[in-house]
């Protein structure tokens, strides 16, 4: 009876001792999280709460998205269609500074030379000396083989011809001087690759974000793309919100979050996969320009199965966003190393929305880095920035004579 008793004791006191221990941990876990916060905001250091303004208008908090909004309508101001109010991340964390900007290609350069196969391949042949019709061939189809295009290949070919001929020479350095004058004028050392990212004064007198919108093929590298942007931004101290209007896809959303919390830069996202893209592009530079930030990314999808299907989507985007502020940037991301395929996708995205700059990205993966110059041709715009790996500042704003010279090496 009395070892009942006291094995009954025994029990609830281990019970008691437990239940407390949990308590204690489970609070000390809580605390590390959010003790990382704490300390910056005590320390004085940036806030870095990263959330979204999109809340912050009730209006536009109100209704319940697809209501007010048929099949293909706009978005009214004031009114959302992306499932309820564009949501706010409430997480706080450390920020990172991100690598300066200047300079990025240079330290890239290495990965960049991989995609050189066609710089070194012609200066090798061009040093012959007596180049035959075989050399020739063979220096044609080094340029085919490295995605440059018909049109430019000949171009080269032509003045190569012409200028080994007048310069009669197999000196390397001389060789090498007169095919990096080439590849330049190929190149166009001459293209604005500016990116427009600073406030505009809209027909109203009033301050606008910078809106980019970042178009393309789904994998091409579009939301890291985004991300790596915001960093590219950051460095260069402006204020930078980002708008997820990819919603086909929900990870792409967290993805963006993810690059966005990293650096301190609010995400405008729906909260549910599916949601129409155009009312979160629309609650992004809503948001973006209520607290004025310099500049509003936007991603999209790019699952789109036909022209007219992309065309009405984009098409959309584009005008709601420009409710809030005129569209500064359509930039197309391509991946270097879908070659010929990745130039259709260019034409039908360029078809659907007017481009204004490309960024290549995966150029660290590719020997094709001829690419540039079919790309840039078929488009009539620059590229303006290249992807040259997965790092998070592995993207650089792109530079003519720094490609080319990476080329050469
Ligand atoms: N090596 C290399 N990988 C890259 C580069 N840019 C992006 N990637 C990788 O490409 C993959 C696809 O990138 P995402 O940003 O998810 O592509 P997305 O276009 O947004 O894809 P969807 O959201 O499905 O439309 C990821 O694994 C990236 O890390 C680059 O410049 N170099």
């Amino acid at each position: 009876m009395f070892a009942d008793i006291w094995l009954y004791l025994v029990l609830g006191v281990l019970v008691v001792v437990g239940a407390g221990l949990a308590l204690v941990r489970g609070r000390h876990s809580r605390h590390e999280r959010h003790g990382e916060t704490d300390e910056s905001v005590e320390t004085g250091e940036t806030p870095t709460t990263v959330g979204t303004s999109g809340d912050a208008d009730p209006d536009t908090a109100a209704a319940p998205s697809e209501a007010g909004l048929e099949p293909g309508a706009e978005p009214e101001p004031g009114g959302t269609d992306s499932g309820g109010p564009a949501t706010a991340a409430a997480t706080t964390v450390d920020v990172e500074r991100p690598e300066s900007v200047a300079g990025r290609m240079v330290r890239l350069r290495a990965r960049l030379a991989r995609a050189g196969g066609l710089g070194s391949t012609l200066l090798s042949l061009l040093s012959r000396g007596d180049l035959d019709e075989s050399d020739w061939e063979e220096i044609e189809e080094t340029l085919l083989l490295a995605d440059i295009g018909s049109g430019p290949t000949d171009e080269l070919m032509t003045a190569l011809r012409t200028r080994v001929k007048v310069l009669g020479t197999t000196d390397p350095e001389q060789v090498r001087a007169l095919l990096r004058e080439e590849l330049l004028t190929l190149v166009d050392s001459g293209m604005d690759r500016r990116l427009a990212v600073s406030p505009v004064t809209g027909d109203d007198g009033e301050p606008h974000p910078a809106t980019v919108l970042v178009v393309g093929v789904n994998g091409t590298g579009k939301t890291t793309t985004v991300g790596k942007l915001a960093r590219v931004l950051v460095a260069e101290d402006k204020d930078v919100l980002l708008g997820a209007a990819d919603t086909f896809r929900a990870a792409a959303a967290d993805q963006l979050s993810t690059w966005g919390e990293r650096v301190g830069v609010s995400v405008v996202r729906a909260d549910r996969e599916g949601a129409d893209p155009a009312s979160v592009a629309f609650d992004a530079v809503k948001a973006g320009r209520e607290n004025g930030v310099d500049t509003v990314l936007v991603d999209t999808a790019g699952r789109l199965q036909n022209k007219a299907g992309l065309m009405d989507e984009l098409g959309k985007i584009r005008r709601v966003i420009s409710r809030h502020a005129p569209v500064s940037e359509v930039l197309l991301v391509l991946d270097a190393t879908t070659g010929q395929n990745g130039m259709r996708q260019a034409q039908v995205f360029s078809e659907a929305v007017d481009v204004t700059g490309i960024v290549l990205t995966k150029l660290d993966g590719t020997a094709k880095g001829g690419i540039v110059v079919a790309v840039q041709r078929e488009l009539g715009v620059p590229v303006k920035f290249v992807g040259l790996g997965e790092g998070p500042d592995d993207l650089a704003p792109f530079d003519a004579a720094g490609f080319v010279d990476a080329l050469l090496d």
